[in-house]
């Protein structure tokens, strides 16, 4: 997880110090990308310890097109508390978008029953697109969507079979809390997709708008960048599954996960 320290230390040193909406402050760069070769290891950080429970779960609910907290709370999983209502209801985030974008005249569109289709059927297409910026929907959204919008691309290999690689973009990066998650989560779903999809897995390619690390993590940050990354551990899929509706948390394995230990950090709400 070099790229990831790569990141860390490029915005403590070159970043800009502005005011955001939190009110906490933060350091940022516009504009960054990193690339994950997913057939060399799961990319999940190992300078500090991961919870895998909070990224499985995540996703899972995610891909059921839950837009409540109720499943998240039910399996101990804590990250979206602070931004739901009373009735544990986030508005139409992503799940909605992802699973029933609604379109003019009533039209529902799944766009990751599309996506998936649109693989196995050409996979060559340039249209691969998964949106979760849905303007009409921004501001019934308890948080409009950071990551934005993902992109799948097949290409043939010298074994004959084709990889599947996922480009996402994500407009707003909390560096130190949310960007191991997002990486671990998109790697995750691209291993899922790819299962589906028959392929084997290419790259993840992390795509950034303002990526910023808050002011109450700097001293988390400098202590992660003392530390030597470890080894990557690698992802079990149940190779049962066969559907991307089918994964359940007990088929997701990560091997040989081995990290530092757990720096917590405050999330700025
Ligand atoms: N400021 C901010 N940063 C984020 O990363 C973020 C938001 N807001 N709002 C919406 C979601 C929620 N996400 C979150 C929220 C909290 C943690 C967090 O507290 N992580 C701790 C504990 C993890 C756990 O309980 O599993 C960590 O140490 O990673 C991570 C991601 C990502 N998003
Ligand atoms: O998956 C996520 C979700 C959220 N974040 C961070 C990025 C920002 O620090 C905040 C969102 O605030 P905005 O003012 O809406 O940009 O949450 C993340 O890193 N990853």
């Amino acid at each position: 997880m070099q790229q990831y320290l790569d990141l860390l230390s490029h915005v403590m040193e070159n970043g800009t110090d502005r005011m955001d909406r939190t009110g906490t402050g933060t350091r940022g760069v516009f504009g960054h990308q990193m690339r994950f070769v997913l057939s060399e290891g799961f990319p999940m950080v190992t300078t500090k310890k991961l919870h895998k429970k909070s990224i499985v779960h995540e996703l899972i609910w995610f891909l059921a097109g839950d837009t409540n907290i109720g499943y998240l709370q039910e399996n101990g999983v804590k990250i979206w508390d602070e931004w739901a209502d009373e009735n544990g209801d986030l508005g139409p985030v992503y799940g909605k978008q992802w699973r029933r974008w609604e379109g003019p005249e009533g039209r529902v569109i799944d766009q990751v029953k599309s996506v998936v289709e649109a693989i196995k059927n050409n996979p060559y297409s340039r249209r691969h697109i998964v949106s979760a910026w849905n303007p009409a929907d921004v501001d019934d959204m308890a948080l409009p969507p950071c990551h934005c919008l993902f992109q799948f691309f097949v290409a043939p290999q010298e074994n004959g079979k084709d990889k599947l690689s996922c480009q996402l973009y994500q407009r707003s990066a909390d560096i130190f809390l949310g960007v191991p998650f997002n990486i671990a989560s998109y790697a995750l779903l691209t291993h899922m997709m790819a299962q589906i999809c028959d392929l084997d897995v290419g790259d993840f390619v992390h795509t950034f708008g303002d990526a910023h690390i808050y002011s109450n993590h700097f001293e988390q940050v400098r202590e992660q960048l003392t530390r030597a990354p470890k080894p990557l551990p690698r992802l079990k899929l149940n190779p049962d599954v066969t559907e991307i509706d089918g994964f359940t948390y007990a088929d997701v394995k990560i091997l040989g996960y081995e990290a530092h230990p757990h720096i917590a950090g405050k999330v700025a709400v």
